[in-house]
């Protein structure tokens, strides 16, 4: 299981598109509801869930959605099997293998949340299996964690009333997505994101990047276009936008000095993003001159 202590150096941009979809957010969380934001790659939806479980004023962990996540990843489960080497006390030069299976129960991340009443991120559960997320029905349901023993008996642990979760999630569309189950999906309140406006966008650029205003607006501009006038299978992120600016800030290139240069950068950014890789030759052809257009406008 990859986990991380959540990262909240970073900067964060609160436009009113963003209060007001925090505003909601929090607004839920309080009444004791799990919230979910489902949008495609690079709309914000980590930086927004982490800036939200600050805000909850909890302990907060984060856990990444995986394909080969069970139960065991977010429950816990018994390790550590030892193995000992031993001196035999009459034959000195025979060494006997001893392996000590006293196992020990170690809480996943999900159990520790429910016991101590943190705020969970689970980014990306839809790329986790249903059976490993099934243990989250009873959870979100009746406030209790089903905890195994063995394979006979379970126990239940009662979770603690402040223990609140944020999913997020990518449209099921993606590769490597799984469809949440519906009894999961009726459990928590999705706000749909989408890209943020253009203010937002820009703010977001300037506030991850040194670049200067004229360039981050330029910049945003051409991603945005390209976005909203391409064919659906380019939807570049703000990713793109904050690496374009940080590329022409470190190297020093001004705009339109070499256009040539400048052109090219953007091809290389905007058309390599990962979801662009069904993408044919002949509309990756027609991508390059449409963003020439744009450049060149
Ligand atoms: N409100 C914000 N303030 C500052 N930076 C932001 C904000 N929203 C997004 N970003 C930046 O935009 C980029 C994409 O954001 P983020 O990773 O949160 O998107 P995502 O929707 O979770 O993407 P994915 O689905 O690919 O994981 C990141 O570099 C992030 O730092």
């Amino acid at each position: 299981m990859k986990l991380e202590n959540v990262d909240l150096k970073q900067p964060f941009v609160e436009t009113e598109y963003i209060k007001n979809i925090a505003k909601r957010a929090m607004l839920y969380l309080n009444t004791g509801y799990a919230i979910h934001f489902k949008g495609p790659s690079g709309t914000g939806k980590t930086s927004l869930a982490m800036y939200i479980a600050k805000r909850m004023d909890k302990p907060y962990q984060i856990i990444f959605g995986n394909e080969e996540f069970g139960r065991t990843d977010l429950i816990g489960g018994n390790f550590g099997v030892t193995k000992k080497i031993v001196q035999d006390n009459y034959v000195h030069s025979v060494m006997k293998h001893q392996i000590d299976y006293n196992q020990k129960w170690i809480d996943g991340r999900l159990l520790n949340a429910c016991k101590t009443g943190a705020t969970l991120i689970y980014d990306e559960f839809t790329r986790s299996r249903a059976e490993a997320n099934n243990v989250l029905l009873s959870i979100l349901e009746e406030g209790v964690v089903e905890v195994p023993l063995n394979r006979e008996k379970t126990r239940f642990v009662k979770v603690h009333p402040d223990f609140r979760i944020i999913f997020t999630s990518n449209p099921e569309e993606y590769s490597g997505i799984y469809k949440a189950q519906d009894a999961l999906k009726s459990r928590m309140i999705t706000i749909d994101l989408d890209f943020p406006d253009v203010d937002t966008e820009l703010e977001i650029v300037l506030k991850n990047t040194e670049v200067d205003k004229r360039t981050a607006q330029y910049i945003v501009d051409v991603v945005r276009n390209f976005r909203e006038s391409s064919s659906s299978k380019f939807h570049p992120t703000i990713r793109s936008s904050i690496m374009i600016a940080n590329i022409m800030k470190m190297n020093k290139i001004n705009l339109s000095k070499d256009k040539e240069l400048e052109i090219k950068i953007f091809e290389d950014i905007l058309l390599s993003e990962s979801s662009n890789s069904q993408v044919s030759l002949e509309e990756k052809k027609k991508a390059k001159v449409l963003l020439e257009q744009i450049t060149y406008n």
